[in-house]
């Protein structure tokens, strides 16, 4: 998916939701979970049921991985039936010596179908590359994180500035706004007026609303850009809005509300 059909999805359906798919077996609605494909019955529903109100699906790998076969089997499952009017985000934080990111890079865009793949930039431009020389894919690179432990490096000084403030500037040219984007976590919105000067024109994706706190109105505030420019991703507080049968309509409720709220922010 481009650039220009990412935008379009957002004005036609006034919304820059991205629900997170972290699918946990434990989680899922009792009635579900004697199911011979539990994981996947559950995201199908909570797909069928909130497409209308979102534009991106974000797969945490984490969730699939720990369950060995039946895992990547419901991954590929997943991403599959994902349509593909929505952008297909794997949150599997990647990156290594270059001809080992090829092979991941290989993995999330022709072995499955995703569009977009998160990274850390620790191991440098050759651990990022093979990603950036897919056409039409998206590389997000981790910038300033949701988590507590964003202050034991990424917003440690480096001199005249933080190394995540080094980091966006860095990585921004090695691609371009249309095939990298940023993670930065909604709980450090007050960075984002900062982050706007030195990437006016990228996508952030935005974890860290719902569960972690981090306020929409903040990062809609200071992180939208003329053409939106931004993802924001919810996922326990979708996925997880009831834990009865009733699961799907209540996660397409809630993904409903963030709809209602972002179209009241968006510039176009
Ligand atoms: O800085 C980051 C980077 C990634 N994440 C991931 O986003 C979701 C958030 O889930 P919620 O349930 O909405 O809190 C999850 O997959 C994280 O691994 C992040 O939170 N922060």
């Amino acid at each position: 998916m481009n650039r220009n059909q990412l935008v379009k999805q957002i004005q036609e359906k006034r919304s820059f939701l991205c629900v997170g798919l972290d699918t946990d077996l434990t989680k899922i609605p009792n009635h579900l979970k004697n199911h011979p494909n539990a994981i996947v019955a559950f995201n199908k529903a909570i797909i069928d049921a909130t497409k209308d109100h979102c534009v991106s699906y974000k797969i945490n790998t984490a969730f699939y991985e720990a369950m060995g076969l039946k895992g990547w089997a419901a991954m590929e499952e997943t991403v599959q039936y994902i349509p593909d009017t929505h952008l297909k985000i794997a949150d599997a934080k990647r990156g290594d010596i270059g001809n080992t990111s090829s092979q991941y890079a290989k993995a999330f865009f022709e072995t499955l179908p995703f569009d977009a793949i998160t990274v850390a930039p620790y191991m440098g431009e050759d651990s990022i590359r093979p990603f950036l020389e897919y056409e039409h894919k998206w590389t997000i690179v981790l910038g300033l994180t949701s988590n507590k432990g964003a202050a034991d490096f990424e917003l440690q000084s480096t001199g005249n500035q933080l190394l995540y403030q080094k980091v966006l500037q860095t990585v921004a040219q090695w691609g371009n706004p249309n095939n990298l984007m940023f993670v930065v976590g909604a709980t450090q919105a007050t960075e984002l007026a900062i982050i706007r000067q030195i990437i006016p024109d990228h996508f952030l994706l935005v974890p860290g609303v719902g569960f972690q706190g981090g306020s929409l109105e903040e990062v809609s505030k200071y992180g939208l850009n003329q053409q939106c420019g931004l993802l924001v991703n919810a996922s326990r507080a979708i996925i997880y809005a009831s834990s009865g049968e009733n699961f799907a309509t209540e996660a397409k409720e809630i993904a409903q509300q963030y709809q209602t709220e972002m179209g009241q922010y968006l510039p176009m």
